[in-house]
């Protein structure tokens, strides 16, 4: 039976998200539940436990496994739901087909009072020094090894599944030995499941290995900021694999809450691979860091980054604690960017516009990008979402402080703004109709000038010269105003009106990215703003270098419609760990003179606004007030409201 509080039961938000374990006991403590609640408390979540199976392990071997009947099964589940309602599940070992069908139908009735509780499922087959776990009728451990568990009961009710490359094979029944290869076998998985995959390539065994001069490919560097010249020598094996690096896949299948970007994308997450015999229990350490990130409202990509990192960071950290391969150590949420995964965007539409658009045969960056279904014999060489001849260097370092940055559509009152003395703004010109209707707006919030010029434009359908010409007048016009007051003045999305009039900088949204010519930009030495909206476009801004980075929308806004949802102060705080130390950040959406002050709490450095200047009955005042109020948020109020959010996270 389940429990009576459904999603829309209140939530109680002073105590941590429980984050509930169905998986096995392992007595050594290194992996199974005892790694999940470690993980879970770790990354500040409260864990729960359902022991599905109670194996007699050690770090050198597994000598009984046996798992608890159906009852116990059962009564774990019902009891702990009438109290403790997870945010997000993970699944781990599951003895038998028995227990896949029970919990199955278990899952089908959660989801429908829960249907947006998260369920991760770690295929466990094979504990870490090798010996079977999920063992029918536990009569043979070793002979079970081969054998593998039908997890199609799970169709449809789980949210992604994680396993490795042993595991792959044996889910999907293929060769999974190239990179090709395992890449298609998890595209099938996420077909025959109806979920995300995250095929884990930390385990691959290499084949032969290839040293290539990797001067005409892009580099698969470490460090997110290219060091060096387009010269990288990469070590590839037979199979494609980069010994240098822990590469996993992940195919994402309707992503909830994320942008319509990334919902349905295909990435690899490549990471230095740490060279340590102490993994035991690496594989439940991920489920589990993914089900605790996401119970805390990230988003899937989010929480696999996340989760990925803090592996990284537990594995560097391990030390052997038996006489086999010791658990990870467990050192909190990951905040150093350098343990984040590079992130290779494999959307086949996105990489092959990357590629007409930019990628010259004759130059010194050739890359050859195999989509997963098209890939089956060659050497994978994967796009990167620095594919574009960009220096290392990155863009434009700012000359100022952003501080409190007003984005207008309006000319007049870029002006006048200009002529107060603001340093930095940015015009916002949509010329889409469509775009800005769909965001429900009134001509009287769009500003007539803006309407007006979209519709003589008729921008979907006819005349853009006409429009053109008006768009381009505007905006040189804004630019001759933005070097008379000696300001910073970025243009939003019009990159090559832009460069032509030689702008301070330009804005971008993650989804410009795939059609504009970064490296024209950089070669006109503008600077470059890239928004984002979780931890993943946060770091695939960062593989760009931009000159600074947007982290939107904060809190709810009616000036443009949203695809993510309102990212809020917690994650904010998140976000500015991961990048202030790196980059100029700015937080936009929703921000005002009520919230100011914990948006500056959360150690963000710079805010930019729409309706607090641009509706506020006189915008120039709206502008000194919110600046004083930015510079002067007293000390003693930023310090409260840290420790408020702080406590929320303790
Ligand atoms: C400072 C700042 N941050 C974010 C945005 C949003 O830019 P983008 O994602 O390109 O969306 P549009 O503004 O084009 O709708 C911004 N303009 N400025
Ligand atoms: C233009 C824009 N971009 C956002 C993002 O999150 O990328 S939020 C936003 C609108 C911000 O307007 P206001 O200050 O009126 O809420
Ligand atoms: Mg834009």
């Amino acid at each position: 039976m389940l429990g009576i509080h459904g999603d829309n039961a209140p939530m109680n938000t002073e105590h941590p998200a429980f984050v509930w374990t169905i998986a096995g006991s392992d007595s050594g403590g290194g992996a199974g539940i005892q790694a999940d609640l470690a993980t879970i408390q770790d990354l500040g979540c409260h864990g729960c436990s359902v022991v599905t199976t109670v194996t007699a392990q050690s770090s050198v071997a597994v000598t009984l496994v046996e798992p608890v009947s159906a009852a116990m099964l059962m009564a774990q589940l019902t009891t702990l739901l009438s109290d403790l309602p997870p945010k997000a599940i993970k699944i781990g070992l599951l003895a038998d087909q028995t227990q896949v069908a029970l919990l199955a139908d278990w899952i089908a009735s959660f989801k429908i009072h829960y249907p947006s509780v998260p369920v991760i499922v770690d295929p466990v087959m094979v504990a870490s020094c090798g010996d079977a776990l999920a063992v029918d009728n536990c009569q043979d451990i070793k002979s079970a090894a081969k054998s593998a568990l039908d997890f199609k009961p799970f169709k449809g009710l789980i949210e992604l599944i994680t396993p490795n490359v042993l595991e792959l094979g044996r889910l999907t029944h293929s060769d999974v030995s190239t990179k090709a290869q395992f890449a298609a076998a998890a595209l099938a998985l996420s077909q025959s499941l109806d979920c995300s995959v995250l095929a884990k390539g930390g385990d691959v065994s290499f084949g032969s290995t290839d040293i290539l001069d990797d001067t005409h490919a892009q580099t698969h560097d470490n460090t997110y900021a290219q060091t060096q010249a387009n010269v990288h020598v990469i070590a590839l094996d037979s199979n494609g694999w980069d010994l240098e690096l822990a590469e996993d896949y992940l195919v994402c299948r309707q992503v909830r809450a994320s942008s319509k970007l990334h919902q349905n994308g295909r990435f690899w997450l490549a990471s230095q691979r740490v060279n340590t015999p102490h993994n035991h229990g690496s594989g439940c350490t991920l489920s589990s860091a993914i089900a605790a990130v996401l119970a805390q409202g990230f988003v899937l990509q989010d929480a696999v980054v996340v989760a990925k990192a803090y592996v990284s960071q537990g594995l560097s950290a391990a030390i052997g604690l038996g006489q086999g391969p010791g658990p990870l150590a467990r050192t909190g949420w990951p905040n150093d960017v350098s343990r984040y995964a590079k992130i290779n965007l494999c959307d086949s539409n996105f990489i092959s516009h990357q590629l007409n658009q930019h990628l010259d045969v004759g130059n010194d960056l050739v890359a050859t990008v195999l989509s997963a279904t098209d890939q089956a014999t060659a050497q994978v060489r994967i796009a990167s979402t620095q594919p574009q001849n960009i220096l290392s260097h990155g863009f434009k370092v700012l000359d100022a402080d952003l501080g409190v940055y007003p984005v207008v559509n309006d000319l007049t009152m870029l002006e006048s703004l200009l002529a107060a003395g603001v340093k930095t703004l940015q015009l916002r010109i949509k010329t889409d109709i469509s775009e800005l209707t769909t965001a429900g707006l009134a001509e009287s919030d769009l500003g007539k000038s803006a309407l007006s010029r979209c519709e003589s434009g008729k921008s979907k359908s006819g005349e853009p010269e006409l429009i053109g010409s008006e768009l381009e007048a505007q905006i040189q016009t804004a630019i001759a105003l933005g070097k008379h007051f000696n300001a910073q003045l970025f243009i939003n999305d019009h990159w090559q009106l832009a460069i032509k009039y030689h702008a301070f900088g330009v804005h971008l949204g993650q989804e410009d990215l795939a059609v504009t010519d970064l490296a024209a930009i950089q070669a006109a030495g503008l600077a470059l703003g890239i928004s984002s909206h979780s931890y993943f476009e946060l770091l695939l801004a960062h593989q760009y270098s931009p000159s600074y980075i947007a982290l939107g929308h904060i809190f709810p806004t009616t000036t443009k419609q949203m695809p993510s949802a309102p990212q809020g102060l917690a994650k904010l705080k998140h976000y500015v760990a991961l990048l202030q130390d790196h980059y100029p950040l700015v937080a936009i959406g929703g921000i005002d003179l009520t919230n100011l002050a914990k948006v500056k709490a959360t150690g963000v450095g710079n805010i930019a606004v729409v309706r607090a200047i641009t509706k506020a009955k006189d915008p120039l005042a709206a502008f000194a007030e919110l600046s004083q109020a930015w510079e002067q948020c007293s000390l003693s109020e930023e310090l409260a409201v840290k420790h408020e959010l702080d406590a929320k996270h303790e």
